[in-house]
């Protein structure tokens, strides 16, 4: 049994008149990566110099205006690539570079050296404030901890003020703030502030992490609400967010906070970070992408994100991540499959507005391909498989046919335990039904038109067993006619219950292809399907490839 008894309750927030609740998400916060810093730091192995140089660029190329680049205090290499990237000039202007660095002189001193030159830098200053890390971790007061808080912020200015040609801009974060109480973390940030002095023309951030996540996102963005009401120097500062996803909804309080007024948001790719990691951007900016809102992040080559995620972190992605995952545009059942099916056709009416069952985006606008996106298995459908024909192959069964194929991938992909390719699926489809040539083959035929202008007769040259046999017989059309001459000889009924035939685009060479639907007497359906250049021959081999079936 596990001891749930250990564990107290996360206190709520005692808000009554709360706004966000009744708020939407407008347009795209201000996002700051921390990848190369939080996640970073979290790795097994970090990030060498030249892994580090490709990720920054890859930030730079998907948009990021704000990326910090590491805690250059921490390591040479950390040091390094602040240096490089500044003696090298890889910095774009558009481009704010951001540092951490704890409340501690050698160490605010060691990061401000390695920002010399940089044209414009974030430094970001932290200290712990949550009851218990100053009971257990600093041994601190409350009036200790703002003390330290408010050395840190000094030296910062003083250092910043040394060095004029860089522009320097100010974070503070009240480190483990969720486990702070709320008028303690708005106390220690005025504090932090009112050494700072922001002014709306040259603001400082005001960064509250949920550095564990502890309760349910509505209550982060409680305390996110309360802070936005009560911080000294609202209209100076930008209020950001850092939500770890140690209860799975990191994503889902950073969106609660952004309604509760937060302006900012600090995460990594795929949600790299600490233990469970950080708020996932991607998916962040993605989820405001869905809502018609430009997210000003580009993730319309996901998979390279993907792959400098993965080279650099060492660390793989799940099939089922949001957006990225190799699976998240792939419906493997039946019923999910035909109404993607459906929708996908129903998109021809409105193509600028999606709206595709089971399908919250357009695979292509994150650079996938709707090949993937029906697979077959045995939890398959009629819908799924003929999808499938369609979009590769250009073949459109009639329902009843699609009907009877789906329960032989079905069975196929039951006996051999795995999902089914697309060619595998064609070859099936071939194997099972099309221009079937034993025992009985079509070889050459002869139309006559009867006098009544209205039947005709048919005189067909075949193989049968091996061995020359002509079928003669007459019907209202061709195909009628070799129904009845097949009928006479072979003494079966053959019903035509549907026949459909449509000319192939799949392929070089234009041929068509016919469906025919027979039944016979005795309860039996069949289904053939024939292919030719010439459409009428199409039919006939239908006939005769049906034919084989009933009469094996
Ligand atoms: C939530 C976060 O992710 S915060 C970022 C965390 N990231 C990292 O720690 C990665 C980089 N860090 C490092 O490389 C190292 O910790 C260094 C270089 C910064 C410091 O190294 P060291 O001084 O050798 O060791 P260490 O980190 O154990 O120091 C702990 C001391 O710093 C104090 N401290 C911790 N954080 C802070 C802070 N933000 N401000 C001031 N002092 C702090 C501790 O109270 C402790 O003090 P004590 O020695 O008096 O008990
Ligand atoms: C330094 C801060 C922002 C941090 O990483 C955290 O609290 O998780």
């Amino acid at each position: 049994m596990m001891n749930y008894t250990k564990y107290r309750p996360y206190p709520t927030m005692d808000m009554p008149n709360r706004k966000w609740p009744n708020n939407t998400i407008t347009k795209a916060p201000v996002w700051c990566s921390v990848d190369m810093r939080d996640g970073n730091q979290s790795l097994e192995i970090p990030m060498n110099l030249p892994e580090k140089l490709k990720f920054f660029q890859f930030l730079v190329d998907t948009g990021f205006k704000e990326i910090e680049i590491g805690f250059p205090a921490a390591s040479d290499t950390e040091f390094e690539f602040a240096r490089c990237l500044i003696d090298n000039n890889l910095i774009p202007d558009d481009v704010t570079v951001q540092v951490l660095t704890q409340s501690r002189p050698h160490i605010i001193h060691k990061t401000f050296e390695a920002l010399k030159g940089a044209k414009k830098a974030i430094v970001h200053l932290y200290n712990s404030t949550s009851t218990l890390q100053r009971d257990v971790v600093f041994g601190n007061s409350m009036q200790e901890t703002i003390d330290l808080a408010v050395a840190g912020a000094k030296q910062i200015k003083e250092e910043a003020a040394a060095i004029p040609e860089t522009e320097f801009f100010f974070e503070y974060s009240p480190e483990s703030f969720t486990g702070t109480e709320m008028p303690f973390a708005v106390e220690i940030c005025n504090a932090v502030l009112d050494v700072w002095e922001p002014t709306p023309d040259h603001k400082a951030i005001i960064n509250l992490p949920s550095t564990v996540e502890m309760a349910t996102p509505n209550i982060y963005a409680d305390q996110i609400e309360y802070c936005c009401e009560n911080l000294k120097y609202r209209n100076s500062i930008y209020v950001s967010l850092h939500a770890h996803n140690d209860r799975g909804t990191a994503v889902a309080a950073t969106e609660l906070a952004m309604l509760a007024g937060a302006d900012r948001v600090e995460g990594t790719l795929f949600g790299n970070g600490e233990r469970t990691g950080n708020t996932d951007i991607m998916n962040v900016a993605m989820n405001i992408f869905s809502q018609g809102i430009d997210p000003e992040l580009d993730f319309s080559h996901i998979d390279e994100a993907v792959k400098i995620y993965e080279e650099s972190t060492r660390m793989s992605i799940s099939p089922r991540h949001p957006y990225a995952g190799s699976l998240v545009y792939t419906a493997f059942s039946g019923s999910h499959q035909d109404a993607i099916r459906k929708g996908m056709e129903a998109m021809k009416q409105h193509p600028d507005h999606w709206e595709v069952p089971y399908l919250p985006i357009d695979p292509m606008d994150v650079g996938r391909n709707y090949d993937p996106i029906v697979r077959i298995n045995s939890q398959s459908g009629k819908g799924g498989v003929a999808f499938v024909l369609e979009q590769n192959f250009g073949l459109y069964l009639p329902k009843a046919f699609q009907q009877d194929f789906s329960t032989v991938t079905t069975s196929m992909s039951d006996r051999q335990h795995k999902d089914l390719t697309p060619a595998d699926i064609y070859e099936a489809f071939i194997d099972h039904y099309v221009d079937g040539r034993a025992p009985l083959e079509l070889v050459t035929y002869k139309e006559i038109v009867l006098k009544n202008h209205e039947d005709v007769a048919i005189e067909a040259e075949c193989n049968f067993n091996g061995k020359p046999l002509t079928l003669k017989g007459t019907g209202n059309g061709i195909i009628s006619a070799l129904c009845h001459a097949i009928e006479d000889y072979f003494h079966i009924v053959m019903e035509v219950v549907d026949y459909r035939e449509h000319s192939m685009s799949h392929g070089t060479k234009s041929r068509a292809i016919s469906y025919i639907q027979i039944a016979d007497n005795e309860g039996g359906i069949y289904f053939g399907a024939g292919t030719s250049s010439n459409i009428t021959k199409s039919g006939l081999r239908a006939v005769v490839s049906t034919t084989n079936k009933i009469i094996r």
